[in-house]
């Protein structure tokens, strides 16, 4: 039995159930919940205090719906969710990766002990940054470079202000707005990741209007095709964008920081990925998006990685129409349930010695799988993460290069990491590694 937290906002009060774990998660496989997502009580609490336009978070969430009830989550979808679309940016992904490992020799080299790399949070957040940009903007922004361009670190201080004061202005009343300097730097916080994108954006469309105007043909990936897609206005462009790349940066990035450092602790893991990933790459060359699959153990790392931390460790969802009974308990209409997905997949019925990182109960080797519903960290349904095959992506390729360069080692100095949620599953100190050379090889 998991605690799964539920709270009925028809009534305006907060309540506890004891839930089965799999009851929930195999009620969202059947639709038996709206598809509407926490954020709604936000969005109405908000909504009292000034009119929507007056808003840019407001914005922010007016599109997230726009783009759903208008279709237009199909659009985006369409060019992201299934792995055929996302195997064409494999290019872009690897241009990425490639920088993100000189980046590595870089620092490795300006180390104490010539193969340590300090503040592994704030390398990968620097290369997830760079690989979304890459993907949305369809341009580099610079976050790999030894000094970042002072517009990027601004954006990357707008995303940080606005993340940081999120949780007081969701937390305190409304009428502190007028005292307390937290709202006014929240709304900063947006102001800087819309100007940053809407730049971006506005480049691109330029662009595109000189292509078109000396009727040449537009040729590009994601950004090129929402904004030549007639059905979607710049202005939904802008917030689609802007929502695609605050929810594609932490989320990556802490995965990524898990899975190294999982696999740090644990040698047998670490070597028969090597083997898993030389098996396919015997040579020096770049693995393509469809080489890897046919790396299942570097796959079942990554979903190893995000059963133990689930890097968006709980969603929600609403509800609205009908009254249900989950698990022998009773839900009255407008229940929003909020699914742990770090209880749920951490269900011993389910995944034996759930504490321990075992990425080979993930192989199709004949072995019985673990119920597919058993851990979900993308969520599921028409709500699901739009990025999972973009995050996917992401994750493959860097960590098949990196394995390939690199024997991984904890620095002895951070001893055992726990998780904290803040918001995302983020580790409670700074991760240093060891990236010991394997072999010389003509990576830079
Ligand atoms: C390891 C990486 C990631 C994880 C674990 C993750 C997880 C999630 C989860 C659990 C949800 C809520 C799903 C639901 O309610 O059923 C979600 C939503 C979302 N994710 Fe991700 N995500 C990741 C990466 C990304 C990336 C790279 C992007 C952008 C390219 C992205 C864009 C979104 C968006 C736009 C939504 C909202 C979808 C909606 O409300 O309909 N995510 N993600």
């Amino acid at each position: 039995m998991a605690v799964i937290f539920a709270v009925s906002s028809a009534e305006r009060r907060i309540g506890f159930s004891f839930l089965r774990r799999m009851a929930v998660a195999m009620d969202i496989r059947r639709g038996a919940m709206d598809n509407a997502a926490s954020s709604v009580t936000v969005q109405d609490s908000h909504r009292k205090l000034k009119t929507v336009d007056d808003l840019p978070e407001i914005k922010t969430f007016r599109m997230l719906y726009t783009l759903i009830f208008k279709g237009y989550l199909n659009l985006l979808n369409k060019r992201m969710l299934h792995p055929k679309d996302s195997v064409q940016y494999g290019d872009v992904v690897n241009a990425v990766v490639t920088d993100f490992i000189k980046r590595i020799y870089y620092l490795r080299q300006m180390s104490p002990t010539g193969d340590l790399v300090s503040n592994m949070t704030n390398e990968l957040y620097r290369f997830s940054l760079e690989g979304i940009s890459s993907i949305l903007f369809e341009t580099r922004i610079g976050c790999l470079e030894k000094e970042i361009p002072a517009e990027t670190q601004d954006f990357i201080n707008s995303i940080a202000q606005m993340f940081t004061y999120s949780m007081p202005v969701v937390l305190l009343p409304n009428w502190t707005r007028n005292y307390l300097p937290f709202w006014q730097w929240y709304i900063n916080g947006w102001e800087g990741i819309f100007k940053f994108g809407k730049k971006m954006i506005d480049m691109k469309m330029e662009a595109i209007q000189k292509r078109v105007d000396a009727n040449q043909e537009i040729a590009g990936e994601y950004l090129t095709y929402l904004l030549s897609n007639v059905k979607m206005s710049s202005k939904d462009v802008y917030g689609s964008i802007s929502e695609l790349l605050l929810a594609g940066v932490d989320t990556t990035s802490n995965t990524m920081l898990w899975a190294l450092y999982l696999l740090s602790r644990d040698p047998e893991a670490q070597e028969a990925l090597y083997q898993d990933v030389t098996r396919v790459l015997k040579d020096d060359r770049i693995p393509t998006a469809q080489e890897v699959n046919s790396m299942p153990y570097l796959k079942a790392v990554i979903k190893e990685a995000l059963r133990m931390y689930p890097v968006v460790p709980m969603n929600s969802r609403l509800i609205a129409e009908n009254e249900v009974v989950i698990g022998g308990h009773f839900f009255p209409k407008k229940t929003t349930f909020t699914l742990c997905h770090y209880a749920i997949s951490h269900d011993e019925k389910v995944f034996p010695e759930p504490r321990k990182f075992k990425p080979d109960r993930w192989l199709r080797d004949g072995r019985t799988r673990p119920n597919p519903f058993g851990s979900i960290p993308f969520g599921f349904g028409v709500r699901g993460c739009v990025g999972r095959r973009i995050a996917e992506l992401e994750l493959h390729l860097a960590m098949a290069r990196l394995i390939k360069l690199f024997e991984i080692r904890l620095d002895p100095t951070v001893g055992e990491v726990q998780s904290l949620n803040r918001t995302v599953l983020v580790p409670d100190r700074q991760v240093n590694l060891h990236f010991v050379e394997r072999q010389k090889t003509s990576e830079p």
